[in-house]
């Protein structure tokens, strides 16, 4: 019950948090720059345009909504972009949650749910990647979110901020009833680059890489449905406010599929053909990426139902071919 703060409610993930923070019985508040995500994709309560830059227009947000929580979603998170300048990502990112973290604790406000990443692990092929296993970012992106974490954590030990650190591993999909979904200018991300490639919006889909030690030669990663994910921040409120302590959970499903697995689910879902050109490695790629844990599981009882393969390509590939925002 009550408002809850989502900055980045506009773009992707956030989106699809606000329909499940509504669906759950709060209000979710959007606070958005719009940089990479869309008015149109505020849907389920009120939008608010602002930066999180801006300082002053934050505290009125606060002041306006009284959030019993804050669900941080928003940043700038394309790690080639990071390489070229990593002073965007500092300061967007890690000066921006600096501000939100001091205008949410100024205003009492002390439930806190953040989007971190598992590129704060790094390159570390062969480790179990648990919540314990070392954060070791190889670019800025990384660096920034494990930075937000360090903050989240001295802020706690000065003033009381508990939170919850989520860290993604791959997220794809759409929600089901097709009113949200993923629309990135320009996109980045393998399973929507694979329907462009399908119906015509881009010539192939390039295989980043074919020579990885893997057993088809191609990355793997750990995919996880958009709507388990949201469905775990919802969990993760509900947590901090029965009085759980601050906690890191990883949110994967622990199963890898390599591009070309990938790729073959994509053929078989839309009954297409998918053009195909091998490339070169992307730089910054790691070889695999893999959740090793059980823990959001095991405490918050996260059950992820829609994270198959089959699934999440479905539901991409609906929203796909009806969904899209204008403005
Ligand atoms: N998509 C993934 O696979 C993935 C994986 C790991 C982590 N994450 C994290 O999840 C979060 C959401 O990712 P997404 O894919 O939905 O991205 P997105 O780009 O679709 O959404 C981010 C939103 O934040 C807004 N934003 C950015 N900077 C802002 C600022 N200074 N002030 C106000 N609003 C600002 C953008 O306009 C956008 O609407 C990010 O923090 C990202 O790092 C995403
Ligand atoms: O055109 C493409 C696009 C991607 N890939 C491959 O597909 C896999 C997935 O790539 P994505 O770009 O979809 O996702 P990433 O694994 O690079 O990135 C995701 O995980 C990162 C952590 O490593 C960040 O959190 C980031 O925000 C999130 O999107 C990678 O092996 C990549 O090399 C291709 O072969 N061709």
């Amino acid at each position: 019950m009550g408002n809850v703060l989502v900055t980045g409610g506009a773009g992707y993930i956030g989106s699809h948090a606000c329909k499940a923070l509504r669906a759950a019985g709060m209000t979710p508040v959007t606070f958005d720059n719009l940089s990479t995500g869309w008015r149109d994709a505020v849907k389920f309560g009120p939008f608010v345009y602002g930066d999180l830059l801006d300082r002053p227009v934050l505290d009125t947000v606060f002041e306006e909504y009284s959030p019993v929580a804050v669900m941080h979603f928003a940043a700038l998170s394309l790690v080639g972009e990071s390489m070229r300048d990593p002073g965007l990502y500092w300061r967007n990112n890690v000066s921006g949650s600096l501000n939100l973290i001091e205008a949410a604790v100024a205003a009492g406000c002390r439930t806190f749910v953040f989007s971190s990443t598992c590129a704060t692990y790094g390159e570390q092929d062969n480790v179990v990647l648990d919540e314990t296993a070392a954060q070791q970012p190889i670019n800025a992106y990384g660096a920034s979110k494990r930075a937000i974490e360090d903050m989240l954590r001295d802020f706690e030990a000065s003033h009381g901020l508990r939170h919850v650190i989520f860290r993604y591993f791959n997220v794809a999909g759409a929600d089901p009833e097709g009113e949200v979904g993923e629309f990135h200018r320009p996109e980045t991300h393998l399973v929507p680059l694979i329907l462009d490639a399908i119906d015509g919006k881009r010539d192939a889909l390039t295989i980043f890489g074919t020579d990885y030690d893997t057993p088809d030669g191609t990355c793997i990663r750990d995919y996880v449905h958009v709507g388990d994910l949201v469905d775990a921040h919802v969990l993760g409120l509900k947590w901090l406010q029965e009085g759980g302590e601050s906690r890191v959970f990883n949110l994967g499903t622990g199963t890898g599929f390599s591009v070309r697995e990938v790729l073959d689910e994509s053929r078989a879902v839309t009954n297409r053909a998918v053009p195909v050109v091998e490339g070169p490695r992307r730089p910054g790629d790691c070889t695999r990426l893999v959740s090793g844990s059980t823990r959001a599981e095991a405490e918050l009882g996260w059950h992820p139902r829609r994270s198959t393969m089959k699934q999440m390509i479905t539901d991409a590939w609906r929203w796909h071919q009806t969904g899209h925002y204008e403005g």
